[in-house]
């Protein structure tokens, strides 16, 4: 058993249900998590990160900060860090778990250091993720790497000075924003020139939001292709909060607006920089009853949806618990714009068409889009394939709640990648679940 009560590797039955009704706060970013995590570590004395996330993504940012030196205390629901600075422990292996974000952010800052070695135990997910492009920009800094053809294991090493670099964004941003988080720790700072079409713009300005809460100079284009930040500069500790999570609400919130009843969710500031902030216009596109009160969101749920087409991109962690909400919606919903989806911890085109067609549903894909056409009923009856992946779970337990029948999810304790309480807030909302143990 799992210290959150639920068995260590579980299966999991959606029962449909026939209403959800109650009031929820919405989790602590994932983004935010690890970027406040990282940038307290950075940062000389001690920060105090208010509400961090308890998902596997945190714990392995906090368990690699740690290994590189860091002083961290948990306290309630707030981390306590005391920082490294710009002084990493050399020689160390960072085992970044299944979190594509802090492997990238780390691999980054691991430039500072004398060796830094990076392994996952996750060789079918995270270890076949792209990194090359990250790796090309360290290596024009100087930095010297090894790797398995681009991907992990990796090994980087220091020290690098800065200066003008170019890094592609076009397969994911995680890679400028790692360079943005070494930056300002270097001698010459970076001129940072973002090649390729720019993915994932939303993250970018977490990231330039996050190096403004630590006291970091930084200054970018409107487009993003330019990110200026001066070398010589400190992370300044202090207190800062992390918002709630809008990936992981998204989820909720479709969940609300498929079945009938209603329900609050809380702690989801509007003014936010989550991209996937923008699934509550897409909902109401849709046909969703959404009203905002301040940081409080009301979804009356069983209103009849209609498809959409939209950018992605914009939204790329929301794509797929929107996908739940256009497979009961009328009509064809297109996807644009989404071919980074491929690069996460499953190809959610290819694996997401996958699952919709099992379901009975008709899908189709090209490069970089993903279609769907709503249906009034799934059937359910049968096992769905969580492909390891948290947002595909997800996925498959709201298209469960509304189905027919049953669906049963392989694998579905890796929703604790992002969202270890999602199960629970349903359970919580009147969802009926049941958890089958297995070992694989
Ligand atoms: O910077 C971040 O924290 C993230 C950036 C996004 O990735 P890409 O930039 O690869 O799209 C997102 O999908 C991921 O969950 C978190
Ligand atoms: C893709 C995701 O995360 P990461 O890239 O950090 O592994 C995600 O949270 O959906």
């Amino acid at each position: 058993m799992h210290q959150d009560g639920m068995p260590d590797k579980f299966d999991l039955v959606v029962h449909p249900a026939r209403e959800l009704r109650g009031e929820l706060r919405a989790q602590p970013s994932k983004n935010y998590t690890t970027r406040y995590l990282l940038a307290a570590a950075l940062a000389g004395g001690e920060t105090r990160v208010v509400g961090v996330a308890t998902s596997e993504d945190a714990q392995a940012m906090l368990h690699c900060l740690r290994v590189w030196g860091a002083g961290v205390e948990l306290v309630g629901e707030d981390a306590i860090i005391r920082g490294f600075g710009a002084r990493p422990r050399a020689g160390q292996t960072l085992n970044t778990g299944n979190a594509g974000a802090v492997a990238r952010f780390l691999m980054g800052v691991a430039a500072l250091t004398e060796g830094t070695q990076f392994v996952t135990d996750y060789a079918d997910s995270l270890g076949q993720r792209p990194q090359g492009d990250l790796l090309a920009a360290l290596e024009r800094l100087g930095a010297k790497v090894s790797s398995n053809d681009g991907k992990l294991p990796i090994t980087i090493s220091g020290p690098v000075r800065g200066g003008v670099v170019e890094v592609s964004a076009e397969r994911s941003s995680q890679y400028a924003s790692a360079l943005m988080f070494l930056a300002p720790l270097l001698p010459d700072g970076l001129d940072l020139r973002l090649t390729g079409e720019i993915k994932s713009h939303a993250p970018l300005r977490q990231t330039l939001d996050t190096l403004a809460a630590f006291g970091v100079q930084a200054s970018a284009s409107d487009d993003l292709s330019r990110i200026r930040i001066a070398g010589g500069q400190s992370y300044r500790a202090g207190r800062v909060l992390v918002p709630g999570d809008y990936p992981g609400s998204a989820a909720i919130l479709v969940a609300a607006a498929l079945l009938a009843g209603e329900v609050r969710l809380s702690n989801l500031r509007e003014n936010d920089l989550q991209g996937e902030r923008e699934a509550v216009a897409v909902l109401r596109e849709m046909g969703a009853d959404i009203v905002r009160e301040g940081d409080t969101l009301t979804v009356r749920g069983g209103q009849p949806l209609r498809a959409v087409t939209r950018d992605g991109d914009t939204f790329t962690d929301a794509v797929q618990a929107l996908s739940a909400a256009a497979a009961y919606a009328e009509g064809q919903t297109t996807w644009e714009n989404v071919y980074t989806l491929r690069l996460k911890e499953c190809d959610r085109i290819s694996d997401t068409r996958l699952e919709l067609e099992r379901l009975g549903l008709s899908a189709a894909e090209t490069k970089d889009s993903l279609s769907l056409s709503g249906a009034a009923h799934i059937a359910g009856g049968l096992t769905a394939d969580g492909h390891g992946d948290h947002r595909m779970i997800m996925l498959l337990t709201l298209l469960g709640l509304r189905a027919d029948a049953p669906i049963r999810i392989t694998g579905a304790h890796h929703i604790r990648k992002s969202y270890p309480q999602f199960f629970r807030h349903l359970e919580g909302l009147g969802a009926q679940f049941e958890y089958l143990p297995t070992d694989h």
